[in-house]
C-alpha cells in the first residue's frame, strides 16, 4: 500500500485537524462536519495528482487555451455514518464522480470485542472504475476490509484509493497486510495507538457520534 500522509508536510490541514481533536470546539457540530468536510478536500486535491489527465481545447472570450481533464471513471463510495462530512469533501471537487454507499459498524459482542456488520450497500459497477472509498477514522482497519471486500464483489476496479482523515499505525499495518499493495492511502494524520476498545489514542473521540449525535449502542 503506498501511504500517502498529507500532515508530513505543514499547511492549514494542521489548523483543521487541531480543531477536529479539540475537545472544545469540536463540541461545534457544524464546525466539526465542516472541518472534515474541508480535509475531504484537501485530501482530494492532493489525491487528483495522481490521476490521468486528457488534453482538451477551451474558447475563452479572447482566444482558445490547451487545458486538460481528468479521464479516470471515478466512484466514491463512503462507508456510513462518519464517512458523509468526507463525502461531501470529496464530491465538492469532483463534480461528474459517481457515488457509492455502505453500511459498517460495530456491533459489539462485549466491552471490548466487536464485529463488523456491512447490511447496506447501494453501487455502481466499480469494473474499470476509480474506485475511492472514504471513512474519517481508520481504527483497527475492520471496516475498510469489510467494506473493500463487499465492495470487490460487486465489480473490479482499475485502482483504489482510500481516503480517512485519522488513522491509526496497528490499523494501517494490518490493512497493508490484507489489501493489494497498488492501493493507495491518502490519509490527514496518523497516530500511533487504539486503546483497548479500538479507539485511536490520542483521536479525536467518536467521529460519527461527533458529526450527529450518541447512538445507541447495539
Ligand atoms: O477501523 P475500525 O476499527 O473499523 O473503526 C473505524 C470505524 O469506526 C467508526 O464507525 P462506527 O462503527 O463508529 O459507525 P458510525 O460511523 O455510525 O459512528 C468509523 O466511522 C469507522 O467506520
Ligand atoms: O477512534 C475511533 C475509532 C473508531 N471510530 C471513531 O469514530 N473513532
Ligand atoms: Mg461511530
Amino acid at each position: 500500500m503506498y501511504i500517502h500522509q498529507l500532515s508530513e508536510k505543514h499547511s492549514v490541514l494542521h489548523h483543521f485537524l487541531s480543531e477536529i481533536r479539540d475537545q472544545s470546539i469540536q463540541k461545534d457540530r457544524m464546525r466539526f462536519r465542516r472541518n472534515i468536510e474541508r480535509i475531504g478536500e484537501i485530501l482530494t486535491y492532493e489525491m487528483s495528482m495522481s490521476f490521468s489527465f486528457s488534453d482538451k481545447e477551451t474558447i475563452t472570450p479572447l482566444g482558445k487555451k490547451g487545458c486538460v481533464e481528468i479521464s479516470n471513471k471515478i466512484v466514491v463510495c463512503s462507508i456510513l455514518r462518519a464517512g458523509l462530512p468526507l463525502h461531501q469533501g470529496i464530491i465538492n471537487y469532483l463534480d461528474g464522480a459517481d457515488c457509492s454507499f455502505i453500511s459498517a459498524y460495530r456491533c459489539h459482542t462485549s466491552e471490548t470485542d466487536f464485529e463488523i456488520h456491512v447490511e447496506y450497500l447501494a453501487s455502481q459497477d466499480l469494473d474499470n472504475k476509480t474506485l475511492i472509498l472514504a471513512d474519517p477514522m481508520l481504527a483497527t482497519g475492520q471496516s475498510i476490509l469489510a467494506t473493500f471486500d463487499a465492495l470487490t464483489k460487486v465489480g473490479l476496479p482499475k485502482e483504489v484509493h482510500i481516503l480517512s482523515v485519522i488513522g491509526a499505525r496497528p490499523g494501517i499495518a494490518f490493512l497493508q497486510k490484507k489489501l493489494p499493495k497498488e492501493t493507495h492511502l491518502w490519509i490527514g494524520d496518523i497516530d500511533a495507538k487504539l486503546n483497548e476498545k479500538g479507539y485511536i489514542i490520542p483521536g479525536l473521540g467518536d467521529a460519527g457520534d461527533l458529526a450527529f449525535g450518541e447512538k445507541l449502542q447495539k
